[in-house]
């Protein structure tokens, strides 16, 4: 493992990632081999997750294929020096802020949407000019390995590489020193991540999870309420991080919420929901048994049928949920929905800032000063008001959580910054000395005196007149310079 590390370390350090040229090919090449080796990859997530290859293409493909564009078209402006603005002490010099790579990056994904997780962290990595070592979830295996066999055909073989394997492998590779670690999962895992990146002084981005709240507000269109929902819900078999988690609303809505979600599984899944191409299974038995336990002691409003055999578990709403239950002590991650029943706005508020800050919070209402409310008072990775997940398609959003929701951001220029280190250039003439003897000792009150002036543009009035008659007398020397006297 180290010396796969030290390998990717030289490549780094030989430079080549670095020229903007060099990047836009690689992100090319990253597109042609999604487009190219499509159907291999599609095939891939469609046996990790027993999902059609319309919805992988359309959930993971997509993405990749939208922030690969968008980096392509944007690059050029983001590796330039930025020019900043510059005070009394060096307005003669040249002062920009230069973007760099940080070096060589650690990716750990998940296995939920086992592709888009890794190459879109990886895109950013590239545009930011690192190198990168990718670490796919051992859960999605078939993706893990799809990935590890399509990326040297494309890609620089020493530059980006992918090391596959479980916790031992992961365990070793966090005993590394990296530059930056980038790691999708749970919270538990999060705090390993750190803990181990921590001895090496090294900066992390933590993408969490969390329990992810839906508030329905009674002046609203249940119907549209509803299907948005039931589509974000269930989507991936409730596999989403920012899946709603569960619906905050008041006690009478609820048979009207059941009734609805009922009618619109229907209307995405048809009358037999196993045999729907849209609908996905729980990745493994583990988890299947953990979604299941979730149900113990709750009043089932609808689904609740299970297959361990398939790993299947129907469209769930739960009702009258007891907020101590263990349903809601941990992120679902599954497609099980409980609601929680409210009185109104404000305790809906209070409930969710009692518990860890989510990755998501979505509200529903026709009132938009409600939905303002709620984004005042209360605080989360990201924010959709009246739809569930959509704020994750949005590239010029920051992507990332908050508190234990987690830490850092990604997603077009976000990614880019993530990964780079903004580094502050100010370069100096080795002339006009004078100037600089201000700052050099030995101190005195009429320095410290023009220090304020220049420094914190302070001045008195005695300091004023000897300005003015400085001023006048630059104004003269310049005049007779020219010739008007
Ligand atoms: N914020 C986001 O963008 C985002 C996206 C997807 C999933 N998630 C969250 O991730 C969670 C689901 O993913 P998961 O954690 O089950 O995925 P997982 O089991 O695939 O684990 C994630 C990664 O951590 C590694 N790992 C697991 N145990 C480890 C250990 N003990 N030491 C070191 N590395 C270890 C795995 O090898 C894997 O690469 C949910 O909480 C979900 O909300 C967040
Ligand atoms: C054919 C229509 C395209 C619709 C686009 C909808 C995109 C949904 C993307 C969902 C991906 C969510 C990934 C979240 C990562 C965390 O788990």
């Amino acid at each position: 493992m180290e010396r796969e590390v030290q390998r990717v370390r030289q490549a780094f350090l030989s430079g080549r990632s670095r020229p903007l040229r060099f990047r836009l090919q690689q992100l090319e090449a990253l597109r042609r081999m999604v487009q190219e080796r499509e159907k291999d990859i599609l095939a891939a997530i469609a046996a990790d997750l027993c999902k059609s290859e319309l919805n992988a293409y359309s959930q993971e493909v997509i993405t990749v294929l939208g922030e690969i564009d968008f980096m392509l078209e944007n690059l050029p402006e983001w590796v330039t020096a930025k020019p900043v603005k510059k005070n009394l002490l060096t307005m003669m010099d040249e002062a920009y802020i230069q973007p760099q790579p940080l070096g060589v990056v650690l990716i750990i994904g998940a296995w939920n949407y086992p592709f888009v997780l890794i190459i879109q962290p990886l895109i950013g990595a590239i545009a930011a000019g690192n190198a990168v070592i990718i670490k796919p979830s051992e859960l999605s295996e078939n993706t893990a390995k799809i990935v590890a066999k399509l990326l040297p055909q494309y890609l620089d073989q020493d530059l980006y590489v992918v090391i596959n394997g479980g916790v031992e492998e992961t365990t070793e590779l966090l005993k590394q020193r990296f530059d930056h670690i980038f790691y999708t999962g749970n919270t538990a895992v999060g705090k390993i991540v750190m803990e181990a990146a921590a001895k090496h002084l090294t900066p992390v981005t933590l993408e969490l999870g969390g329990k992810s709240p839906c508030y329905i507000d009674k002046d609203c269109d249940l119907d549209i309420v509803c299907r948005r929902i039931t589509w974000g819900k269930y989507m991936n078999c409730g596999q989403t991080c920012i899946a709603p988690d569960y619906i905050l609303c008041e006690a009478s809505l609820q048979s009207q919420i059941v009734w609805k979600i009922k009618e619109t599984v229907k209307e995405f899944y048809g009358e037999n929901i196993k045999e729907s191409p849209d609908y996905e299974r729980i990745i493994n038995l583990r988890h299947f048994k953990r979604i299941l336990s979730l149900l113990e002691g709750q009043k089932i409003a609808l689904g609740g049928e299970t297959d361990e055999a398939t790993r299947y578990i129907a469209p769930t709403v739960l009702t009258d949920v007891d907020p101590k239950t263990k349903v809601m002590q941990e992120e679902i991650f599954g497609p099980v929905l409980p609601i929680v029943p409210v009185k109104n706005v404000d305790e809906a508020i209070d409930f969710i800032n009692e518990r860890e800050k989510p990755l998501a919070l979505y509200v529903f209402s026709h009132n938009h000063k409600l939905i303002k409310r709620m984004i005042d008072e209360t605080s989360s990775g990201g924010v959709t008001g009246n739809d569930v997940i959509m704020h994750f398609t949005l590239n010029s959003f920051p992507f990332g959580g908050v508190g234990s929701s987690g830490m850092g951001a990604y997603h077009g220029k976000h990614s880019f910054d993530t990964f780079s280190h903004q580094r502050p250039c100010l370069l100096k003439s080795l002339k006009r000395e004078g100037a600089n003897k201000l700052r050099y000792p030995p101190n005195s009150q009429s320095k410290v005196d023009w220090g304020k002036f220049f420094l914190l543009k302070r001045f008195n009035k005695e300091k004023l007149g000897l300005l003015l008659f400085t001023f006048l007398g630059i104004v003269a020397a310049v005049l007779v310079k020219a010739g008007y006297y």
